[in-house]
């Protein structure tokens, strides 16, 4: 509750304060409304029933409905400043929780650990509100609660146990129940995210072409079943539990009700109370049972909507301090080389390190390529070069300063990636290119260059609405894109950047042969510009004109130099490249 009253102000200010001081009178409303009454009922059953006494009556009797409709305004009040607050708490936890998340080291917003985290404390954020929400919903219970007791105690001291008999068993039955849903709540949340997963897996268009060619539906369709199964069995053995819980406490409040009417019976033929004492004692009982199974409700709420809070507060303050610290100096200039000494570097949870002692330098001007077989930790190198990853030893230095030691976003503004996985924003195709600077307004000029240098321009004029097409076939006139046309705005985008740090990661995986020509030569262009380009690739190909090329093999170096120069070694690079020439060369001859 601290923690969402503090997003409660920040959000809404005085709209918390309002809500909760609103139903605090609504809740004292039905004291008064109660004491009103018994007033009522005095002076209608003091003898009997006459016109006059009818309109003695009146006045109190007015009394009560103006009680009444006091008590609903301020609890509407209440609901109204309530329901302007929780869309505020609902924005303010989430863009807390965005804020902090676009700025987590990168090595730690892959970690499945910290994945785990986020998604709880996204469900947390819209939690917030909720506690707002049940928070309020208590202050009214509590009061109405407090008020019908303080009522009975008024009247006559013995009547206020005689409350505690009659809602005990109902309070019971509510805190058993509220129980056994937030333990079944928690198997069947687990079991809830599966049965989603499967239903996603059957209903999403990217798995679409394998769960029909290898007709995967009816084995997922299977497992949907079973765990469904699973899932109403539970919510039958709740659904039982409920009915058998309702039906003994019902029973046992039941009988309480039946010696509070003996007791009160022996109270009013004893003289010790009035029959309009009486009359109101059945109505603030009432009231008081009411109240009290909100109250049970709403902390049983609060406490299980409060551990997803929990969650989100625990991700903020994680986000918080695993966020990109870097250094102080800033980078205001690119560049004239970047050399790395001696560069260690291990993923969290593994066990081998993926950089292990490496040395290179790339400058402007110049092609660096990274080559090697899978996993050898070209991409994990690349990413160190321009500070996505830290090293735990060694140094990336920047000219005179180590990614380390600078500011980082100073940093970023020299790079342009074209990554394996380079996203594929669900925005138009102009956003998809100019996002790449999306510091800067858009550039018509800029935009024109870009695509023709990733040859964009052919996929973008074949479109509907040419740079406005919307790339997102999930959305309404959306439009679908082939992994090569893709690849071709991603490397539009990069180079939109204009960054003097250039780095490729397979640029040209799903291109056509013509195309991926043409993109290595334009790379040729960006070094003759004066940029510094790494090239990450297994077209061995097309790193021949790389002015050095670096190989790797489990995150080392094992041979460097220029392609004549590691064809002359007839070490691994050699081996890859005839590998890769010979599958060009060699006469095929048809299977018979
Ligand atoms: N996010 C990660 N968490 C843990 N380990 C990782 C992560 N990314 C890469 N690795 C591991 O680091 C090693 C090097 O991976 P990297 O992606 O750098 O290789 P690569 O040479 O680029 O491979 P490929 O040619 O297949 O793209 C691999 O063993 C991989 O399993």
């Amino acid at each position: 509750m601290r923690i969402s009253f503090g997003l409660a102000w920040q959000a809404g200010h005085w709209l918390l304060p309002v809500a909760l001081g609103a139903k605090l009178l609504a809740g004292a409303a039905t004291g008064a409304v109660l004491l009103a009454t018994n007033a009522a009922l005095a002076l209608l059953l003091a003898g009997t029933p006459t016109v006059e006494r009818l309109m003695d009556a009146l006045p109190v009797l007015l009394a009560v409905a103006a009680g009444g409709v006091a008590r609903s305004v301020l609890s509407s009040v209440g609901d109204a400043a309530n329901g302007k607050l929780a869309p505020r708490i609902d924005r303010a936890a989430t863009v807390k929780l965005l804020e902090r998340a676009v700025h987590v080291e990168l090595v730690i917003i892959k970690n499945a650990e910290f994945r785990n985290l986020m998604s709880a404390a996204a469900r947390g954020a819209l939690s917030a509100r909720m506690v707002t929400t049940y928070a309020i919903a208590l202050v009214e219970a509590l009061t109405g609660l407090i008020a019908a007791a303080g009522v009975l105690t008024v009247l006559h001291p013995a009547l206020m146990p005689l409350m505690v008999v009659v809602t005990v068993p109902s309070a019971w039955g509510a805190v058993r129940m509220a129980r056994a849903r937030f333990t079944s709540m928690k198997r069947w949340t687990e079991l809830q995210r599966q049965l989603e997963t499967l239903s996603g897996l059957l209903i999403d268009s990217s798995p679409a072409e394998e769960v029909r060619a290898h007709r995967a539906g009816g084995f997922l369709l299977h497992h949907y079943q079973r765990l469904a199964r699973l899932s109403e069995a539970e919510q039958a053995r709740l659904a039982r539990l409920e009915a058998r819980t309702t039906l003994l406490s019902d029973g046992v409040a039941g009988v309480a009700r039946l010696a509070m009417y003996g007791v009160l019976g022996a109270l009013l033929v004893s003289g010790s109370v009035q029959m309009a004492v009486a009359g109101t004692v059945v109505i603030a009982i009432r009231s008081g049972t009411a109240h009290l199974t909100s109250l049970v409700s709403a902390v049983n709420d609060l406490y299980e909507q409060g551990l997803f809070v929990q969650d989100w507060k625990q991700a903020c303050d994680r986000a918080e301090a695993e966020a990109i610290k870097g250094g102080t100096i800033e980078l205001t200039s690119p560049p004239e080389q970047i050399f790395v000494r001696d560069l260690w570097f291990t993923y969290p949870n593994n066990e081998q390190p993926s950089v292990s002692g490496v040395n290179l330098t790339v400058r402007r001007g110049e092609i660096v390529a990274l080559v090697g077989e899978n996993g050898s930790g070209k991409t994990t190198l690349a990413k160190l070069m321009v500070g996505l990853y830290m090293p735990q030893s060694g140094a990336v230095w920047w000219d005179g300063h180590t990614t380390a030691e600078v500011n980082r976003a100073s940093l970023y503004d020299h790079v342009a990636l074209v990554a394996q996985d380079f996203v594929q924003w669900p925005f138009t195709a102009r956003v998809n290119v100019t996002i790449g600077r999306s510091t800067r307004p858009p550039d018509p000029v800029s935009l024109h260059t870009s695509a023709e240098f990733g040859r964009a321009h052919e996929v973008v004029d074949r479109l509907d609405a040419g740079w406005d097409t919307l790339l997102a076939p999930e959305f309404l006139g959306g439009t679908m894109l082939s992994g090569g046309q893709w690849q071709r705005i991603g490397l539009a985008r990069a180079h939109y950047r204009d960054a003097a740090v250039v780095i490729f990661d397979e640029p040209t995986a799903a291109l056509d042969p013509r195309a991926e020509i043409e993109v290595f030569e334009r790379v040729s262009d960006l070094a003759n510009e004066g940029r510094a380009v790494v090239l990450v690739t297994h077209r061995m190909a097309s790193v021949r004109r790389a002015d050095r090329i670096y190989v790797l093999d489990r995150g080392e170096v094992i041979e460097q130099g220029t392609h004549d120069k590691l064809m002359a070694l007839n070490g691994r690079y050699a081996e890859l490249y005839t590998l890769q020439a010979s599958q060009h060369q060699d006469p095929v001859s048809p299977r018979s």
